[in-house]
């Protein structure tokens, strides 16, 4: 009997809760993101309307740990790639297989937590909190949407971005091949349109980006801010700063070395479960790896585009001392 009311009372309080955070959201200001799914502006961002659910309650009840890291990337900026390196790094005395795959669920041990996961995940998602120590998590939620227990912990940020154009192009693509399926692509003119207005999931990018960008320059400590570009170029040097930032500084070159290899677009792009695996929502892990270079957006984007996307980015990040090689 008293288990009976206990239960009543806690299925009360938590659809009361939904309710309300339902009522919220459809309130919320929406769109249309590509012609494929309805996204809300929450905070200043645009999130479909599962995702509000999840970022509402990550910012009020997440409880960060000290020795956590948190990974945060803008879409399409070099999230897999980041994932691979931490977890080779922090792992670098456990002997992971050579053939795992480091990005899916299935060994907990090396694995990155998606914040997001709940709502991204067709298995059962591991609870944040019963992930092993040290927790390795992501996000692609804006800084402003962190919960104060990162910024007031010693749990470190590590976030990666890559420059506006190839974001979009690279963007593009993945929703292409997973929404679009044999249908004529999403028109390009008008993706570059709403990543310049900003309405798009996570965007606005720019918005997205200078958050990180800004935190990063006033707490070093707290924040290492990586640009795809630089590793792209030397990925030897942003990895052992990489390394030196998450406290297991390289000391032998053999071991950087072969970290860089094994998390390479090459390797990972190879590997069999990413030639065949799937994980969310049936999107299939080899469209996590596509072509990995610095300037394909020459390939898609015309003149007038090019310049829509550089006179935004010139206002946008004005001031702010953030630039991208491109
Ligand atoms: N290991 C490695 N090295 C270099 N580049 C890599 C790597 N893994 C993925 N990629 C390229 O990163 C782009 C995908 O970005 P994300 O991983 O951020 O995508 S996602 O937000 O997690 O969906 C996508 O870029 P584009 O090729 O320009 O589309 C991937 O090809």
């Amino acid at each position: 009997m008293a288990a009976q009311e206990s239960n009543s009372i806690i299925i009360d309080s938590s659809q009361s809760s939904e309710e309300k955070d339902a009522a919220l959201i459809n309130e919320l200001p929406s769109a249309l993101f590509w012609d494929a799914m309805e996204i809300r502006k929450w905070k200043g961002f645009w999130f479909e309307p599962g995702l509000i659910k999840c970022a509402m309650k990550f910012s009020s009840s997440f409880q960060a740990g000290n020795d956590d890291v948190l990974l945060a990337s803008a879409p399409k900026t070099g999230t897999t790639w980041l994932k691979a390196l931490c977890l080779c790094i922090l792992h670098q005395n456990h002997n992971i297989p050579e053939n795992e795959d480091l990005l899916t669920q299935d060994n907990p041990q090396f694995h990155v937590q998606t914040i997001e996961s709940s709502i991204y995940s067709t298995k059962p998602t591991p609870d944040l909190y019963s992930t092993p120590s040290p927790r390795l998590l992501h996000t692609h939620l804006p800084f402003n949407l962190l919960p104060n227990s990162i910024m007031n912990s010693n749990c470190k940020i590590v976030c990666v971005a890559r420059n506006p154009k190839d974001t979009l192009v690279s963007l593009w693509h993945f929703f292409n091949s997973i929404f679009r399926g044999n249908q004529e692509p999403y028109p390009l003119e008008k993706a570059v349109d709403e990543f310049c207005t900003g309405v798009h999931q996570y965007g606005p990018y720019f918005e997205n980006v200078l958050g990180y960008w800004s935190e990063s320059q006033k707490r070093t400590e707290k924040i290492l801010f990586l640009k795809y570009e630089e590793m792209i170029k030397d990925p030897k040097e942003q990895v052992r700063k990489l390394g030196l930032f998450l406290g297991k500084p390289f000391e032998k070159e053999e071991d950087l070395e072969k970290i860089v290899w094994r998390c390479s677009l090459e390797r990972l792009r190879n590997l069999e479960v990413n030639k065949n695996g799937s994980v969310i929502y049936g999107v299939p892990n080899g469209s996590y790896f596509r072509k990995g270079i610095v300037g394909d957006w020459k390939n898609y984007l015309n003149l007038e585009m090019e310049d829509r996307i550089n006179q935004t980015t010139l206002l946008k990040f004005k001031d702010s001392g953030l630039e991208f090689e491109n």
